[in-house]
């Protein structure tokens, strides 16, 4: 019998969810080019900014303040790029904790993604949407 996991409660739990994901997108042959040879991200600042943002989301604290959408636009990325993002965040969440919250993780990575997506096709080709 599998043991039975915590569900996200803390910042310790959102860091290790957050540093847990990001472990994953580095070891990835699709998304790891676009974080680390496009992108350029400093991990040592963005990790924070990604610990905030989870945290506002899950644990209802206030300390993101940012404009997510807008850092997306111009990389190189689409339907594939978020499916496997949406894929290995869901596979963290399901590794570490189990509850409602992770549950309500997922649903929020999995609806953010989606507009993402869509609102990316929209600036990309205005025309697709229509
Ligand atoms: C294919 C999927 C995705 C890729 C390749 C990607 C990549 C990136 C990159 C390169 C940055 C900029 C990091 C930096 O330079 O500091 C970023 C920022 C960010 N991403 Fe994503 N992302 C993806 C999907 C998502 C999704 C689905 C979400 C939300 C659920 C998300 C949330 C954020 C947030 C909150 C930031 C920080 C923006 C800021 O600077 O305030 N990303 N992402």
């Amino acid at each position: 019998m599998s043991a039975v996991l915590p569900d996200i409660q803390t910042e310790a739990d959102i860091r290790a969810l957050v540093d847990s994901f990001y472990d994953r997108v580095n070891a990835d042959p699709l998304l790891s080019p676009v974080f680390n040879d496009v992108a350029h991200v400093n991990w040592a600042a963005h990790l924070p900014r990604m610990y905030d943002f989870w945290s506002g989301l899950l644990l209802h604290t206030n300390r993101y303040r940012g404009q997510p959408f807008a850092r997306h636009i111009p990389l190189p990325i689409g339907s594939g790029h978020f499916q496997q993002w949406l894929h290995l965040f869901c596979r963290t969440v399901d590794a570490l904790f189990a509850g409602p919250i992770a549950q309500e993780a997922k649903l929020r990575a999995g609806s953010i993604a989606h507009v993402f997506e869509h609102r990316m096709r929209a600036v990309n080709n205005p025309l697709s949407i229509l």
